[in-house]
């Protein structure tokens, strides 16, 4: 039996010695490695966070002592470590284990956001609240990356949690990255702590050392407290964080358990806000990973353990469709630029930055700033294209309202991993913008349905510059074209068979569920329209008309049902005094808990069988309550 088995809980890390610990990591890192490679997850950072895992829970007493961690991808280890080693090889499968923090799971749980940078905000209020508790033997411990740090709550957090005395334990997990090496002052800043306090750490120990041996060593000791004197006056006298009121301790050899305790320890005794600086390396021990420069196997798919190479299926991505168009498009634009919240390759701007050297401009995870410096750069004259994961739009709703169609800016938002995304769970899923951009003036909202409509849809959006523009599609591989039969107004039309019973109005990806549903439809002697509006924020004028002709009206979209599209083409009858009954299909108002994506989709009844089941029911009804006159 290995060590890790005997790891019931927190407390057994604590009777072990440092050779047992570094077995210990050892263990986990071949078992991250072999579990990760069949279920996938992030590989990378879980890697990097070992020891540092180990160390936090030896020093601190979790759950009364709070362990946070920022964005929750990288807390496998804490799992492991807190009882949940046995089903492990259910991480993010339906029904199992899932990918990120679950209170559910463990009371040494507590952010399941994946959203990252909120942990800071959490530690302050919870120091907060275990202050007026009177619970000041309560530490919180917050584990931030270097990449989380760049996000904009966390030096809102940190601008008050310096303003007090309250205990919270800020761990910087600094392994220099997020996908990609973080950008930024913060970045340059950590490094020189990482340079300037690593060396005064040196010199420190010249100082005990050298100074032993007198004759040699004391010469060279003044030379190099020489040198530490001019490179301290080069950087800053102290670091940033101590200039806030923060105490700095580290940096620390992340990957070294005595050290990383011995800071720990320091930090806990110190009973105030404190920063440790603890140095990690992403994929630490694992050589496919270290040697993936792109990302460290920041997040992968089902790989082959021993190569890391990928195992699943190839097939063209939304996000590959849009890379190339962007590029094509780039040629003919000199004023279209990408933004990404440190996430280039996996937004598909990868190869724009490769055409366009200079136009891709990477603002770290902050995409309220990359929404409103999109707003500056639009009022400049040039045509921005922010590229992030649909959910993540969600914290900038306000700059995209106040900031960009306030001020009729030509920023086109490109919405990757819209709709249901299922393994990174329930605030990962694209499911929000549909709604919440419903509200916003002048914004206008595509779909595409495949790989055509998509480069159509995206060169339709950056010839707007006079309001925001939208281009939303799901994650993974690119259905085949699905060809117009015809257009009404705006609006292809993908099926018209038999009489004009049932149109269906269906929304981008959602094509191939509507086509299925009207066979099954047309099987059963209903007629059946099927159209794709393409653009479906503002309501298509063609689609009034067109509803009235016929007996019920069903929208399909990947998105909340509240206040959706399908909301939206009900107002807009309604408005219009047509009074055609309409059914709208889409996601519930409800958190998605983690699984595939054709098993969340099954879970909420967006298959063709259940939208299909329920418009037959409705078509029941209506003929039943209006005759035979109905659905002749
Ligand atoms: C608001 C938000 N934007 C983007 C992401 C996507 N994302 C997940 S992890 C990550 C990088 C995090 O870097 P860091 O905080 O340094 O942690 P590390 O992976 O290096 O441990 C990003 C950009 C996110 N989770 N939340
Ligand atoms: C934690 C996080 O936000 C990202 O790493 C996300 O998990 C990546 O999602 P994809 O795997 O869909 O790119
Ligand atoms: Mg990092």
């Amino acid at each position: 039996m290995g060590l890790l088995e005997t790891i019931g809980g927190p407390a057994d890390l604590r009777r072990l010695d440092r050779s047992q610990l570094d077995a210990l990591a050892a263990e986990i890192r071949t078992f991250l490695v072999r579990s990760v490679a069949r279920t996938g997850g992030h590989l990378g950072p879980n890697l990097g966070v070992v020891e540092l895992t180990l160390a936090l829970h030896r020093v601190f007493d979790s759950p009364s002592d709070v362990l946070l961690f920022d964005t929750g991808h990288q807390s496998y280890v804490h799992k492991l470590v807190t009882g949940r080693r046995e089903g492990f090889e259910t991480l993010r499968q339906k029904g199992g284990l899932s990918g990120y923090p679950s209170r559910a799971e463990s009371p040494h749980d507590v952010i399941e956001n994946s959203h990252a940078s909120t942990s800071l905000s959490y530690a302050d209020g919870m120091a907060k609240a275990f202050q007026l508790q009177g619970r000041s033997d309560r530490r919180v411990v917050a584990v931030i990356g270097d990449g989380a740090l760049t996000g904009g709550m966390a030096w809102e957090a940190i601008n008050n949690i310096a303003a007090g005395d309250r205990p919270v334990v800020i761990v910087v997990n600094d392994n220099e990255r997020s996908y990609a090496p973080t950008i930024g002052g913060l970045a340059r800043h950590l490094a020189t702590l990482r340079t300037t306090r690593g060396y005064e750490r040196f010199l420190d120990w010249g100082k005990a050392t050298l100074a032993r041996t007198p004759v040699v060593g004391q010469p060279i000791f003044e030379t190099l407290h020489g040198m530490k004197k001019g490179i301290k006056d080069i950087v800053a006298p102290q670091g940033m964080f101590e200039d806030l009121g923060l105490k700095y301790v580290g940096p620390v050899d992340g990957h070294d358990i005595d050290a990383l305790e011995h800071a720990l320890r320091q930090a806990k005794a110190f009973g105030g806000p404190v920063i440790v600086h603890a140095i990690t390396r992403k994929g630490n021990g694992y050589q496919p990973a270290e040697s993936f420069e792109a990302d460290l196997f920041h997040a992968v798919g089902v790989i082959d353990p021993e190569t890391g190479e990928p195992l699943a299926s190839s097939g063209t991505s939304w996000t590959s469709v849009f890379a190339d168009e962007m590029v094509t498009i780039g040629a003919s634009r000199p004023d279209v630029v990408g933004i990404t919240a440190a996430m280039c390759i996996p937004v598909g701007l990868d190869s724009f930055a490769r055409a366009y050297p200079g136009r891709v401009f990477d603002v770290g995870i902050a995409e309220q700033h990359a929404t409103t410096s999109a707003a500056g750069m639009a009022t400049a004259g040039m045509h921005p294209v922010v590229a992030v994961y649909a959910t993540f739009l969600n914290r900038a709703f306000d700059q995209v309202l106040l900031d960009v169609a306030l001020h009729k800016c030509g920023v086109t938002f490109v919405l990757d991993r819209a709709g249901v995304t299922g393994d990174d769970g329930a605030s990962h899923n694209g499911m929000w913008d549909l709604s919440i951009l419903q509200v916003v003036p002048g914004l206008r909202l595509a779909a595409p349905r495949d790989a055509e409509t998509l480069r159509q849809e995206l060169r339709e959006a950056v010839a707007v510059d006079d309001a925001p523009t939208v281009v939303r599609f799901p994650k993974g591989k690119v259905p085949a074209a699905i060809p117009a039969v015809g257009t009404v107004g705006g609006c292809d039309v993908l099926r018209r068979e038999g009489d004009e019973d049932v149109l269906i109005v269906s929304v981008g990806a959602m094509a191939g569920l509507c086509l299925e549903v009207a066979d099954r439809l047309t099987a059963q002697g209903v007629g059946v329209t099927v159209v794709d509006p393409r653009w479906v924020k503002p309501v298509d004028p063609a689609l009034v008309p067109l509803a009235a002709r016929h007996d019920l009206v069903v929208t399909v979209e990947d998105g909340v049902r509240r206040g959706g599209v399908g909301g939206a083409v009900a107002q807009a009858l309604r408005d219009a005094g047509v009074l055609t009954p309409l059914r709208d299909f889409g996601i519930p108002e409800q958190f998605l808990d983690h699984g595939k994506v054709a098993e969340v989709n099954a879970e909420i009844g967006l298959t063709a069988q259940e939208v299909s089941r329920q418009v037959v029911e409705a078509v029941a009804k209506l003929s039943a309550s209006y005759g035979s006159a109905t659905f002749s």
